[in-house]
């Protein structure tokens, strides 16, 4: 997708457990920023983070999809996701011979924070804020690499969902958002990919229970860009090669969730 917008892509956390999958991806950005493509890459982890909580005896809740996060888990989750997760990803980049900016959703002002919602603890709500540092960062041809932690002005390290990080960023800079998972789109009941989605198909979808969890947040913070855009966000697979080709041809993958 060579476009004159920035393209936000957001990966989730299984990408990181695959040395091949994060090669493929490194190549396809190094592609597309090649042919003057500007790319924000954000992160998730969940992954990560559930296996460094079972490791130090922590419970594991998720709320329609959210994870629940007491204070003495932050340190685990923040480590996790804003240090692992974050560094992983930068070394990938390096192999592929990229330059990247390891960030997260605390640097630079680009967004503003605060606690979403008390039952889930130290989890934040961000709204975008200020481009500078990311407009900066993009300016020297450099991939910057976000990770979901926020900080809020009262001073706390929150939890954000890596799908709601990847919205807020994509409204900060206008560009077009692409959240790429380990499925190769959003199915239907019977797990076939469904190739478009409005929001009347997503409700009843959601309210079947056809789509549920991870996938919920994500159709949601989706259609949300989408309808703020006017234009299409697209749900689609960092697993599948073609699609990684086709997405640096500029064609269209996965699931389109229409504004
Ligand atoms: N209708 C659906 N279509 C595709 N995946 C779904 C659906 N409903 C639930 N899922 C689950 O959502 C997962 C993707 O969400 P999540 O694990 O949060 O991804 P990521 O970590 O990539 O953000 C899929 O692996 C799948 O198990
Ligand atoms: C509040 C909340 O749920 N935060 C997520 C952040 C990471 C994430 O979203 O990772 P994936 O993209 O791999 O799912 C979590 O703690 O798992």
């Amino acid at each position: 997708m060579t476009t004159n917008s920035v393209l936000v892509l957001k990966v989730g956390g299984a990408l990181l457990q695959t040395e091949s999958g994060m090669a493929n991806l490194m190549a396809a950005i190094k592609d597309m920023t090649t042919s003057g493509q500007k790319i924000v890459l954000v992160h998730g982890g969940g992954c990560l983070v559930d296996e460094q909580l079972s490791a130090n005896g922590k419970e594991i809740i998720k709320l329609d999809g959210l994870r629940v996060t007491p204070a003495d888990q932050i340190p685990i989750v923040v480590g996790a996701l804003a240090g692992t997760s974050n560094k992983i990803l930068q070394a990938a980049a390096a192999k592929a011979g990229l330059v990247s900016v390891g960030m997260s959703l605390g640097d630079g002002n680009v967004v503003s924070a605060k606690i979403k919602d008390e039952k889930l603890g130290l989890v934040g709500e961000v709204t975008p804020d200020d481009a500078t540092y990311l407009n900066f960062i993009l300016s020297q041809g450099w991939l910057p690499i976000c990770s979901s932690i926020a900080v809020s002005d009262a001073g706390d390290m929150l939890n954000v969902n890596a799908d709601q990080a990847a919205t807020a960023l994509a409204k900060l800079v206008n560009g077009t958002l692409v959240l790429l998972s380990d499925v190769s789109g959003v199915w239907d009941a019977n797990k076939q990919v469904i190739k478009s989605l409005n929001k009347n198909q997503i409700e009843a979808l959601v309210a079947q229970g056809v789509i549920e969890k991870g996938m919920k947040v994500k159709v949601e913070a989706a259609l949300e860009v989408a309808q703020w855009m006017g234009k299409p966000v697209l749900v689609a697979s960092w697993q599948d090669t073609e699609q990684l080709k086709t997405l640096a041809q500029g064609g269209s993958i996965g699931t389109q969730i229409q504004p």
